[in-house]
């Protein structure tokens, strides 16, 4: 089963669906919870009975009876503990099971936000997930319990109930205050520290271009001082939370102390037993833990809560999850109609209104100076980033109504930069197929079919594992010509009908170059609709038409024959392109 055929909660745009299905568990971790809280009370009644009944009486079988039913308490509060934990870690699992593909194929399958904030996205789910499990939850689950014992404290007299709730109050004051003190800090500081990390990890993988610009030492500088100001910043946030903290501790041993004066004092009034001496401070102790507890978990919990305002917004916007349908599989026909694309965050327009149409089996090549908008437009044609307006139809549909994984199967793309992942050349060739399907010897088949198709198999045999070769690090340990024809073997993996190729020929010499043309002379004949994007003219001589931009708008599209200069016999291939306005 793929991803896509188990996104349950992904239908739905945000994430309160997902997390109502989560309900019965937190409810009974809540329920559990009560339970728990009723049963620590069991060492204040155990002690009250001991002082009150056993040693005024001297009855060893009383204390017997007591005791047993203490272990007997106390077992019973372990388990519902341990019980109340694997609720939560069921909450959790679930929580990972209904959102995690959801948000992973919003991550890899849409265009909604930077790649960075779709890194994040992931980040906070996991954010979200882990509080779920952690203590915080836990002292959410225990502070409604407070009330309780405040109300069994005043039952044991008005003035102990009294200084019980003053306690308690005094202590949430301070929680409240600490919240509002420290919360803005936390929100800053975890957006802050989200950034350095990720400009750390980009100098870290440019750190050999670094060094050889002699960057090294404005890098390092650089990270030092984003480090000395989030460390000055998160100095500032323990130093705040921490004197919160020191009074909090302050208070409570002051109160539980005040607490046992006040029962000793009511007990020489004989309005208490004496029992309810040590009861007094047992309980006001009780009632003070959750709101301690809750002044711990402020600041996971507020983490977790931004955490999950991102996370939502981020899964409000829009999605993949559109309702697509299954066609038959496309003939080839391409048709762009007013397509613009605007410089992201700016109104600099890359394309416009860019209208053609290419037809099943035909060759085009894609020409421009640099800049001109060749590659934005692949990647647009190829579905791999949304026009602003404008649309692209591939036999009739649109291309947001084509289902995408089902059309991919039929699309091959060269990026310019081949972008491999990190795992074998088979497995980057057969685009992660064996993680659906599972190995085979067909799938073997169509990898090295692909691979000789793209002129590419002699190269990935000479890799020192050949096709089992690793790519640790994407194609960082291939040379930029073996990396860009194991990307031109996966774009032709599959035998597909569209293909957009970004300058496939850059890396390639003048034999490289020979083998590429043949590579495009098979596509045609299989009738299959090529778009190639290059600078050099070679490839020119094989295409049936010719798309020249430039700005960003299409300056000529036309027959090859008409726009072509013819290559004279024994001269280098300059491909010049003559128009009207004389040699391009
Ligand atoms: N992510 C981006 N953000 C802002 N501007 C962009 C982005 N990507 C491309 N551009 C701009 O779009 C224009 C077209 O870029 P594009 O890469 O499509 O040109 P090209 O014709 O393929 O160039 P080349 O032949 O050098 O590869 C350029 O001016 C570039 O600065």
């Amino acid at each position: 089963m793929s991803p896509s055929d188990s996104r349950s909660g992904s239908s739905a745009t945000g994430l309160m669906p997902v997390v109502r299905g989560c309900r019965p568990h937190l409810i009974a971790a809540a329920l559990f919870s009560g339970l728990i809280n009723l049963l620590n009370l069991a060492p204040t009644i155990f002690m009250l009975q001991v002082y009150d009944r056993v040693v005024p009486t001297r009855g060893v079988p009383t204390l017997l009876l007591l005791t047993l039913i203490l272990v007997v308490a106390l077992a019973v509060y372990a388990i519902l503990d341990a019980v109340r934990m694997r609720l939560l870690l069921r909450a959790s699992m679930r929580l990972e099971r209904r959102l995690a593909p959801a948000i992973l194929l919003r991550i890899l399958g849409s265009p909604s936000g930077t790649p960075m904030e779709r890194a994040q996205a992931l980040r906070d789910f996991d954010t979200v997930r882990g509080t779920l499990t952690g203590a915080p939850i836990i002292a959410l689950f225990d502070a409604p319990w407070a009330p309780i014992y405040i109300l069994i404290a005043f039952l044991l007299h008005p003035w102990i109930g009294l200084l019980t709730l003053v306690s308690a109050l005094l202590l949430g004051a301070i929680a409240i205050a600490s919240e509002r003190f420290t919360e803005p800090t936390v929100a800053a500081l975890r957006g802050r520290t989200a950034l350095a990390q990720r400009e750390q990890d980009s100098s870290i993988v440019a750190s050999d271009v670094a060094q050889a610009l002699g960057m090294r030492d404005a890098l390092v500088t650089r990270h030092l001082l984003e480090r000395a100001d989030l460390a000055r910043r998160q100095a500032g946030l323990s130093s705040t939370s921490g004197q919160f903290l020191a009074v909090t501790k302050f208070l409570r041993q002051l109160l539980q102390s005040l607490a046992l004066a006040l029962g000793a004092w009511l007990a020489v009034r004989q309005d208490i037993s004496g029992g309810a001496i040590f009861a007094a401070s047992l309980l006001l102790g009780r009632a003070i833990q959750p709101v301690e507890q809750i002044l711990g978990a402020i600041k996971p919990l507020t983490a977790a809560r931004s955490a999950w305002r991102s996370l939502d917004a981020f899964c409000s916007r829009p999605g993949p999850d559109r309702a697509t349908s299954t066609l038959p599989a496309p003939t080839g026909r391409i048709e762009v109609r007013g397509l613009n694309v605007v410089a992201p965050g700016s109104d600099r327009p890359i394309l416009t209104d860019i209208s053609f149409t290419v037809q099943p089996g035909e060759v085009v090549a894609l020409v421009g100076p640099s800049g001109a908008g060749k590659s934005t437009l692949l990647r647009v044609l190829a579905g791999a980033q949304s026009p602003d307006s404008g649309e692209v139809r591939i036999d009739g549909a649109s291309l947001t109504d084509w289902n995408r994984e089902q059309l991919g199967r039929h699309l091959g793309f060269l990026p310019q930069v081949p972008t491999l992942f990190p795992a074998t050349v088979h497995t980057n060739i057969a685009r992660f197929r064996s993680v659906l399907d599972g190995e085979s010897e067909t799938l073997d088949g169509e990898v090295v079919a692909a691979a000789q198709e793209a002129g590419a198999h002699d190269i990935i045999l000479g890799l020192p594992n050949g096709y089992a070769t690793m790519l640790e690090r994407g194609e960082a340990g291939l040379s930029a010509g073996q990396g860009q024809a194991v990307a031109l073997a996966r774009a032709l993996f599959g035998r597909p009908t569209l293909l957009f190729l970004d300058e496939p020929n850059a890396h390639l010499d003048s034999e490289g170059e020979a083998r590429l043309a043949r590579t495009i002379e098979g596509l045609r004949a299989r009738k299959a609709t090529v778009i190639v994007s290059t600078h050099r003219t070679g490839l020119l001589q094989i295409v049936d038409k010719v798309l020249l931009l430039r700005d960003g708008k299409v300056q000529l599209f036309d027959d090859r024959a008409k726009v072509i200069r013819p290559q004279a016999a024994g001269r280098p291939a300059d491909g010049g392109i003559v128009t009207a306005g004389g040699t391009r």
